[in-house]
């Protein structure tokens, strides 16, 4: 049974690995099952209920700024150290995706960071990519949706930009359902959040080619 797991989660990174080098991107199902993201859910629900979600902004320290019309999100960050055994689950996945990746990618990932996102009805996040000028550690763009019967009519899909070989551009529309990652190369792919008829929850998050500073030093 354990074997039988950890052969699908090699399958799944193998997946991931592969489509990032051919396409820029991934999307996978079940990466997390449904009891793991009911989980995940409470988790949510608990630090919203502590009141711990900030309103999203764009930009870095100097240059921060709050503008719902372009980011509707609202957003808490996890602190690894003091991660609830849910959130452990999804992280220790992540490291050993990270693991992986390294080992048939070449992309020098070293850490992670990563929020708690909610999307109130009607939000968006307009059309951007993830990689900062002024900080471009950012290599792998990470989503996974926490979306428990989530319909096409709801809205709410991740839009990828893909570049074609004449110069001009496809999109291509992911559905956040929940057990669903969504991967890809943060320095290549704009991308947008349509708005939805229902909160949308994920866990969000980069890959970085550099170690976090440590908060409190
Ligand atoms: O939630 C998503 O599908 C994408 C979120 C996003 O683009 C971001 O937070 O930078
Ligand atoms: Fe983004």
């Amino acid at each position: 049974m354990q074997e039988q797991l950890e052969e699908e989660a090699l399958q799944k990174f193998e997946q991931i690995a592969d489509n990032l080098s051919d396409k820029g991107y991934a999307v996978v199902d079940n990466f997390l099952d449904l009891q793991e993201v009911k989980n995940l859910m409470e988790v949510l629900t608990h630090h919203q209920e502590q009141g711990t979600f900030k309103k999203a902004g764009i930009g870095t320290a100097d240059q921060f700024q709050v503008n719902r019309e372009v980011r509707g999100d609202h957003i808490r960050w996890i602190e690894p150290e003091n991660a609830l055994p849910p959130t452990r689950v999804f992280l220790d996945k992540m490291d050993e995706m990270m693991r992986y990746i390294n080992r048939t990618c070449y992309l020098g990932l070293k850490d992670y960071e990563f929020h708690f996102t909610v999307y109130p009805p009607g939000t968006v996040y307009q059309r951007h990519i993830d990689q900062f000028q002024v900080n471009d550690h950012r290599q792998l763009s990470c989503i996974l949706y926490l979306n428990e019967d989530w319909l096409p009519e709801h809205g709410g899909n991740l839009r990828l930009y893909l570049p074609k070989e004449n110069g001009e551009e496809e999109t291509l529309d992911v559905l956040p359902i929940a057990g669903r990652l969504a991967c890809f190369r943060s320095n290549l792919l704009p991308h947008e959040v349509l708005p939805a008829t229902r909160h949308r929850y994920s866990l969000t998050g980069w890959l970085k080619d550099q170690l976090n500073e440590l908060p409190f030093l």
